[in-house]
């Protein structure tokens, strides 16, 4: 039977739930209340108001959405909702549905507002306001306005051209605003955030990275029992994260299997045997499954068809790997860990109504016929978050501040058909720009750097006197916090100076390189 997608165990006591309306900024909502150290989730706007309340929220914060309240088979709630005495905090979209779910009025009266707005707050010792100027710069992104707040509610603050811009009912502990505090633009934001959460919601601010320790190996023992399972480990911080938590959760029922799937960077096996293993004495199973990933892989290149192909094998690998170490006396391998973080399940078009990007190997590429039950205790989180999680466990620098590298490898950074004889020139150019980039002292600069070979392109070049007809790299250096949006880095010329003739003198077959100037959105960070 196919395991049902796991849902990151409930442990927590103060939860606050953002309830997610098809928002650009769900996630970052979410990660902001964490940032105010309240622990806090998304949901479905879709979700059943008495489930929500089931979950025994300290408060709900509403986000904002794309739909108008008023057109037909927009998003709604449930008034019991704002009568439950539970909290609430509306954001645009949230704060219209707030407003005329409780009589307020909300139409399209031509009052739009994008981007930064002056806000005057009219009430400066409020609670959302307190402490804050009367004047605050606030991002705005609606076409819709309220122009009556619901009765019992005071105003709090107005625009040039909206006059219900915020308001609060302190009796009901319902709260809402017209624009996004949740994005760094509005410079109060974290501010007004934090009083709802503390002064209106009275939620302490406790929760921190041994919270999630604690309560993720309390989870993971509970779902584990004393069955056994397996860790895919892959070298990068999210599997090394996950790993540590598991094996301080049940110990030597862990085992960790590392593919080999040939679409490893140079020296990637050795270095993931060295330090993964010196540093939490796991034990570690290493499977050579290259030629099964080319020959599946043979004459693809279409990216989401290799994405699902990789996904595919790396289940059936780890499938394997579990019959083997089945040898051993013990009961049985019921479980695969996997280091699954929120951006992979967003992009994934896991997310409430959220797009498919682009099929992530451990969550969208998963095949449908996987026996294995999930545990992914970090499936909540975003990579800063996890980092942090991983400083806590102890886990050494090398591995905590590591580059991301994609779990489909190498084999999502050729455009075209992947061979050996393509992965191992593409192997060459990684290894000098990464040596290169290290040797500036970079790499904590830049998020990641993709080097990517356009296998399917070619140009002319001259070498030696010569005409060549070869492939360009494209080098991807960029920025970023947490890998949702990022922007290219200025990386200096005199090194990529040095990328560039090392690679093409040193790399047979690629005659030009060239540089990725375009930010995420709207390009992604990975060619595919
Ligand atoms: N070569 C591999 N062998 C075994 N498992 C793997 C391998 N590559 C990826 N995985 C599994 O897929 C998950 C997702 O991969 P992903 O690259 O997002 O995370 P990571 O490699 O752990 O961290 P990072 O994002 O820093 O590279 C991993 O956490 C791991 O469980
Ligand atoms: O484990 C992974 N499996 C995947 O299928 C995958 N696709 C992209 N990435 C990594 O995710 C981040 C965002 O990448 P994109 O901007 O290309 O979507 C970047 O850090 C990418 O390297 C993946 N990681
Ligand atoms: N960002 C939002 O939540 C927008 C809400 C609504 N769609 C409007 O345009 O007013
Ligand atoms: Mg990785």
């Amino acid at each position: 039977m196919p395991a049902a997608p796991p849902a990151a165990p409930d442990t927590t006591t103060d939860v606050v739930l953002v309830v997610d309306f098809g928002a650009q900024y769900a996630q970052l909502i979410a990660r902001r209340v964490r940032e105010a150290r309240v622990y806090s989730e998304i949901v479905p706007s879709t979700m059943p108001v008495a489930e929500m309340l089931a979950k025994n929220p300290r408060a709900i914060i509403l986000s904002g959405g794309p739909s108008s309240v008023y057109a037909e088979g927009a998003p709604s709630l449930d008034r019991a909702l704002f009568e439950a005495g539970v909290p609430v905090f509306g954001m645009c979209y949230g704060f219209q549905l707030m407003a005329t779910t409780l009589g307020g009025t909300v139409d399209d009266n031509g009052a739009r507002e994008y981007g930064r707005t002056a806000l005057a707050v009219s009430k400066a010792g409020s609670t959302l306001f307190e402490g804050t100027p009367t004047e605050q710069s606030v991002w705005m992104s609606h076409g819709d306005a309220c122009s009556a707040a619901p009765e019992g509610f005071t105003v709090t603050a107005s625009t040039d051209v909206v006059p219900v811009a915020a308001f609060e009912n302190d009796e009901k502990k319902l709260y809402g605003v017209q624009y996004h505090p949740e994005v760094l633009h509005s410079t109060h934001g974290q501010q007004v955030l934090e009083h709802f959460l503390y002064r209106g919601a009275g939620i302490e601010p406790n929760w921190t990275t041994t919270n999630v320790v604690e309560e993720q190996v309390a989870a993971i023992r509970a779902q584990v029992g004393d069955k056994r399972a397996i860790c895919g480990l892959s070298g990068g911080v999210d599997s090394a994260v996950a790993a540590a938590l598991v094996q301080k959760a049940i110990g030597s029922q862990l085992t960790c299997v590392y593919v080999d799937h040939g679409l490893m960077r140079k020296g990637e096996t050795e270095q993931v045997e060295k330090d993964f293993v010196a540093a939490t004495g796991a034990k570690l199973v290493v499977v050579d499954a290259e030629k099964r990933f080319l020959d599946a892989l043979a004459g693809v290149s279409d990216p989401e068809q290799k994405r699902k192909i990789i996904g595919r094998e790396f289940i059936r690998v780890f499938e394997q790997a579990q019959l083997e170490i089945l040898q051993e006396d013990g009961p049985e391998v019921a479980f695969l860990v996997q280091g699954t973080l929120y951006p992979d399940v967003v992009e994934s078009g896991g997310g409430t109504g959220t797009a498919n990007i682009k099929s992530h190997h451990n969550v969208g590429g998963l095949p449908d016929d996987i026996e294995f039950e999930l545990v992914e205790p970090l499936r909540q989180l975003f990579k800063d978050e996890v980092r942090m999680v991983g400083q806590e466990l102890g886990l050494p620098e090398e591995i905590v501040q590591r580059q991301p590298f994609p779990g489909p490898g190498l084999g999502i950074r050729i455009v075209g058909e992947v061979t050996k004889e393509r992965l191992d020139l593409l192997r060459d150019a990684d290894a000098i720009a990464r040596e290169e980039l290290t040797r500036a002292g970079l790499d904590r600069d830049i998020w990641q750097c993709p080097v990517v070979l356009l296998a399917d392109v070619r140009s002319v070049g001259v070498q030696g006197d010569g005409r060549t007809y070869g492939h360009p790299i494209v080098l991807r250096p960029v920025s970023s916090e947490d890998a949702m949006t990022a922007d290219w880095s200025r990386l200096p010329y005199e090194t990529l100076a040095k990328i560039s003739t090392r690679i093409t003198n040193e790399v047979a077959d690629v005659n030009r390189v060239v540089l990725d100037v375009t930010s995420k959105p709207p390009g992604t960070i990975e060619w595919e």
